[in-house]
């Protein structure tokens, strides 16, 4: 039976990392037989000058009767500002909420190729392999309500709410459970219990899970020493799992740890394992359209993709396996780049993946 994949490229740097990762996908497509079929759809600024907004309803029916969904980046100077950021319904916050994508895993992993591209010294981070499981559509990113008003006086105020249900937090623990039950046992829920009423919450309800998984031995942390922690003894975390803001500035900082923000994949699935998977970085403006931007972090996504929503795991691994290659061969492009390596740019990474597959 044939699978679908809904490639949307988005912004900035986005159609040339999807373009990577696309052809890897048509190769392992052909070569395991998979039987994927394709579709691109707009999303993000695309959407707008397209179709006057950033998630069309076509883009979203088709992404809702996808198998799996493969996102570059969203945004950029040219769409972003209070307008777009007032409506979470639309763009990439709508995608996940409507195809209610709640748990978002990011993997930190360290290629020991890329030692020396890491923002911490080899001993400290080598081996380095975390899950960050981020809640992805509740927190403050989705609270309500949120808006920008006029003060008596009128001075403007801007305000968010940040808000967690019970059996918000409680989804989300579990997928963070199951996942440290699979991997090493430990687990260590981040928050602002000190300060923040909806954390004290998310803790209560993270020890009551604790106590169906026995084997799973559960810490807390507050978020800033979290932060800390994560550059100082990173390797003391397996399993991290947090609220959707938290998450989302953890694992850009993780991300420097194993190098650079490009190798950097991730996947966000609903209850059904329906995924969309993307890399954790931006649309990259600053660097768009020179060709130099890592396709790594998207090609490793649609790894991922062949994991969790495609039961591919051969495939998946054949495209891990051709990452780790073209990085013994020593290429790199620029935001990996170390002394007595060769640098390349975008479609020449991609070149090399599908070379090493
Ligand atoms: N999932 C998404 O679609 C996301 C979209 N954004 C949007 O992206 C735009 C830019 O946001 P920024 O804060 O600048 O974050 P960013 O992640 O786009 O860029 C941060 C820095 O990392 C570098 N970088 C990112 N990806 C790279 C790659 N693959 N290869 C090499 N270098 C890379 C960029 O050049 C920049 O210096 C904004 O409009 C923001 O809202 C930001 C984060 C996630
Ligand atoms: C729209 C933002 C929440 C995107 C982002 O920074 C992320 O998901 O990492
Ligand atoms: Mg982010």
């Amino acid at each position: 039976m044939s699978q679908s994949v809904l490639l949307l490229p988005g912004d900035g740097i986005g159609p040339e990392i999807v373009a990577e990762a696309e052809r890897v996908l048509h190769k392992v497509n052909e070569r395991f037989d998979l039987g994927l079929q394709f579709a691109t759809a707009d999303v993000g600024g695309a959407a707008i000058d397209a179709a006057g907004e950033p998630l069309p309803s076509k883009t979203l029916d088709q992404a809702q009767k996808s198998d799996a969904i493969l996102l570059g980046a969203v945004g950029g100077p040219k769409w972003d500002g209070l307008e777009m950021a007032l409506r979470p319904e639309k763009g990439l916050l709508g995608l996940r909420s409507n195809l209610e994508l709640f748990a978002n895993l990011r993997p930190a992993i360290l290629y020991p190729q890329l030692a020396s591209a890491s923002s911490l010294k080899p001993e400290v981070v080598s081996g380095l392999d975390i899950l960050i499981v981020r809640e992805l559509t509740g927190g403050i990113y989705f609270g309500q309500p949120r808006g920008v008003r006029e003060l008596e006086g009128g001075e403007r105020q801007g305000y968010n709410t940040y808000v967690y249900s019970e059996s918000e937090i409680r989804r989300i623990g579990r997928v963070a459970f199951e996942a440290a039950q699979q991997r090493n046992g430990k687990l260590c829920s981040v928050d602002k219990a000190n300060v923040l009423e909806v954390t004290v919450l998310w803790r209560e309800i993270m020890n009551d899970l604790a106590k169906d998984y026995p084997e799973v031995e559960l810490s807390h942390m507050y978020v800033d020493n979290a932060a800390m922690q994560l550059v100082k003894a990173p390797k003391q975390f397996d399993v991290i799992v947090t609220g959707n803001m938290f998450g989302d500035i953890l694992s850009d900082e993780a991300a420097m740890l194993t190098g650079s923000i490009g190798m950097l994949p991730s996947a966000s699935l609903n209850a059904e394992k329906q995924g969309m998977y993307e890399p954790c970085h931006g649309s990259a403006p600053d660097i768009a359209g020179q060709g130099i931007a890592n396709p790594l972090a998207t090609i490793l996504s649609a790894a991922m993709m062949l994991r969790y929503s495609l039961q591919a795991e051969e495939a998946a691994q054949a495209i891990e396996a051709a990452v780790s290659a073209v990085l013994d061969q020593g290429l790199r492009t620029a935001d990996i780049m170390s002394e007595g390596a060769t640098r390349v740019g975008t479609r020449e990474m991609g070149d090399a993946v599908l070379a090493a597959l």
